[in-house]
């Protein structure tokens, strides 16, 4: 039933396999997400939505990762899922595929917990993949206050209700004010031995809508342990940017800055271009491409902001495919990865080093060539031209040298 991707060197079967040593407890994440995104609407599973720039599933498995306890983590997916596959490879570590998601998120729970086979004994926290903003900490204390507590089968994070809740009927009228002093919302993780779930889940899934109901329905004690409010379920419109503003304040960063920095030799017999526009000029920057100095540290500035590697590594020189490659073409694709990674360039500083010809003239071109590549108006591109005062090679006029700084934002797309 599971066709299973492992991102990491331990995989749920090294779980299953350890025994239990004293005082010490083996401890997974289920997470679910197979389901459709009904509510918010947009067509195609919220667990892939953007977050902060990031598919919420990746958000949602690298907060879990943070918790050095959690020796796996296993997700579960529907079978016929498109979109896994296109971030399989950004998983954090210890993650285990299943392809076993059901109709409902019981079944979905169910299925995961039969797929990773785990020991009967070992401890899963069952993570909703629509929860990104869940914090180490909430996940510790519910580890501590659960593992420490030998009078209940397992236990969840939950919120004492704060409002006043009311009863109504199919015409929103009030039928009456619940005393609220004993309520509580139920959040996830939920905590509880893998043999108690799979007993649990095991029959009607009628009216199961988290793991301790199941377990209730047992007749078995299950502790609450207060989350915080901001563990919130993605679930309507909107939602994602409650969670964005939860995030950003707590660990985005909303900037990034990236140098680049190259250098060519001016041989006779090429065109020299920098910045995408031709210069006359009696010789031409040597290169396995058009060799454009100026785009190349541009290209290598934006790269670094999004800490995506060099030039290099996505073009590289032995190659045949770039040779005689036109710059722009390739900083125009480094932009759109970029964009698709959330970012977006907010303003480039470059200077181009260079004894010979003059850049001045050329300079409104080369800003506005440079500017369109980027995606960006010209007021925020500045491109500074010197001498090398004679000094060196570039002073020589053996070559010529560039510098660039380029500042990403997140983007809200
Ligand atoms: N058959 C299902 C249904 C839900 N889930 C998962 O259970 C979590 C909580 O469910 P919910 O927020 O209701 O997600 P959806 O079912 O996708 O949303 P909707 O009800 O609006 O369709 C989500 O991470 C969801 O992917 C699942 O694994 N399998
Ligand atoms: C498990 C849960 O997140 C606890 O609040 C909730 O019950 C999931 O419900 P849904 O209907 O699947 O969104």
């Amino acid at each position: 039933m599971a066709d299973e991707i492992t991102a990491c060197k331990c995989s749920g079967q090294d779980t299953q396999a350890k025994p239990e040593a004293p005082g010490r407890f083996h401890i997974a994440a289920l997470v679910c997400a197979a389901g459709v995104g009904a509510r918010m609407g947009l067509g195609h599973p919220k667990q892939y939505m953007r977050i902060a720039g990031e598919p919420m599933l990746l958000l949602t498995l690298r907060a879990l990762a943070r918790v050095p306890r959690i020796e796996s983590i296993h997700v579960v997916v529907s079978p016929d899922d498109p979109y896994i596959d296109g971030i399989a490879d950004r998983f954090p570590r210890n993650v285990v595929l299943h392809r076993a998601g059901g109709a409902e998120r019981a079944e979905s729970v169910r299925n995961g917990l039969l797929a990773a086979n785990f020991d009967r004994e070992n401890w899963v926290l069952v993570h909703d993949a629509a929860r990104p903003c869940v914090k180490a900490s909430e996940i510790d204390r519910l580890l501590d206050q659960v593992l420490a507590d030998e009078s209940v089968a397992g236990g969840i994070l939950a919120l004492p209700m704060a409002d006043t809740v009311k009863r109504v009927d199919a015409r929103h009228r009030i039928v009456e004010t619940v005393p609220r002093k004993e309520l509580w919302r139920a959040a996830t993780p939920q905590l509880f031995r893998a043999g108690v779930l799979i007993e649990a889940l095991d029959g009607s899934l009628e009216g199961i809508t988290d793991e301790a109901s199941a377990v209730e329905r047992l007749g078995l004690p299950v502790k609450v342990v207060a989350g915080r409010a901001t563990n919130i379920k993605v679930t309507n419109p909107g939602d994602e940017r409650v969670a964005e503003l939860i995030l950003g304040e707590e660990h985005m960063v909303p900037f990034r800055v990236g140098q680049g920095y190259d250098s060519h030799r001016l041989v006779e017999g090429r065109p020299l271009i920098l910045g995408g526009v031709e210069i006359p000029f009696e010789k031409g920057l040597d290169g396995h491409s058009d060799a454009d100095v100026l785009l190349h540290a541009v290209t290598d500035a934006v790269l670094g902001a999004a800490a995506l590697g060099d030039i290099g590594q996505h073009f590289p020189p032995s190659d045949p495919k770039w040779k005689g490659a036109d710059s722009g073409k390739l900083l125009a694709a480094i932009v759109e990865l970029v964009h698709s990674r959330g970012w977006t360039v907010v303003n480039l500083d470059a200077t181009i080093v260079a004894e010979r010809p003059k850049i001045g003239p050329h300079m409104p071109a080369i800003r506005r060539s440079v500017a369109a590549l980027l995606g960006v108006g010209e007021d925020v591109v500045n491109v500074k031209a010197k001498t090398n005062e004679k000094m060196d090679d570039v002073g020589r006029e053996a070559g010529m040298m560039a510098h660039a700084v380029v500042l990403l934002a997140r983007s809200n797309g």
